[in-house]
């Protein structure tokens, strides 16, 4: 589904990515771990055509077969929008704090595939209960929901758009540990119903175990081993892997 071949990001000159190479096979949860600062988001920014101005990228980001990286900016979103959706770490900053957010999860999902409000709230109903949220969340402004609501809030709009791709940058690094098991367990819900490919960003050694498929061990801006999750927790062969595991239990 993705292949990532020979990436290398470079900002003011500066390697962040070097030389990437890895696939995120279809259907399947590609966990990707590794110290702060190690090129995590970067990574995921390329993908998402999200880097900084002064970014250079070398190397193809192939989806389905076509290297998103040669496509027109207006057909690379197209694609991005209609295949992808992305939840970042701070469900608060995605959202608008003076608009209820009924109509907000409108704009980011029935909006999108030109669908009316009615369909909209006749469908959202069912997923918001489904996900165990008030029922009155889409009366609600953002200030009214906690962090794992809103967060579960963008969960409901990719059970909602059923997208292909779904990308999450550290979900859950700003939720309790009740809240983290929660969307955890809500995700690997998703993950099963819809079959969606999923690469996760995460530099918690307990979410990548509990929801990981295979991973991908960064560190600065390399990709040091790579996976199963048995492999890299019950014998890491890198000695960053060794030091993160051991660090982990
Ligand atoms: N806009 C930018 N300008 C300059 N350097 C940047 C920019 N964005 C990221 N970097 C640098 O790129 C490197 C990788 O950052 P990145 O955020 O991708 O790491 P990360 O593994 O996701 O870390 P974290 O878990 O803290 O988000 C860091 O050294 C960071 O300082």
């Amino acid at each position: 589904m993705f292949k990532i071949e020979h990436v290398t990001v470079r900002i003011n000159e500066k390697f962040i990515l070097n030389d990437l190479s890895f696939t995120v096979p279809k259907g399947q949860i590609t966990v990707m771990i590794g110290e702060s600062g190690s090129g995590k988001s970067t990574m995921l920014s390329a993908i998402l055509g999200m880097l900084p101005a002064q970014a250079t990228v070398e190397g193809s980001i192939f989806f389905n077969g076509r290297n998103i990286v040669e496509l027109a900016k207006q057909d690379q979103s197209v694609l991005r929008q209609r295949h992808f959706f992305t939840i970042f770490q701070d469900a608060a900053n995605s959202f608008s704090p003076t608009q209820k957010m009924k109509q907000q999860l409108y704009g980011l999902t029935a909006l999108r595939m030109g669908q009316t409000k009615a369909v909209f709230l006749a469908k959202m109903k069912h997923i918001v209960q489904d996900l165990h949220l008030p029922a009155d969340v889409l009366e609600r402004y953002p200030f009214e929901l906690s962090g794992g609501m809103l967060q579960r809030c963008m969960l409901a709009c990719a059970l909602y758009l059923a997208p292909a791709v779904l990308l999450a940058d550290e979900p859950t690094s700003s939720l309790d540990m009740l809240h983290q098991q929660e969307f955890i367990q809500q995700l690997k819900r998703l993950h099963t119903r819809l079959e969606t490919t999923v690469l996760l960003i995460t530099h918690d050694l307990d979410v990548a175990a509990s929801i990981a498929d295979f991973i991908l061990v960064m560190k600065n801006g390399e990709i040091v081993e790579r996976g199963q999750v048995t492999e890299i927790f019950e014998q890491p062969k890198h000695p960053y892997t060794r030091q993160l595991v051991a660090h982990h239990f």
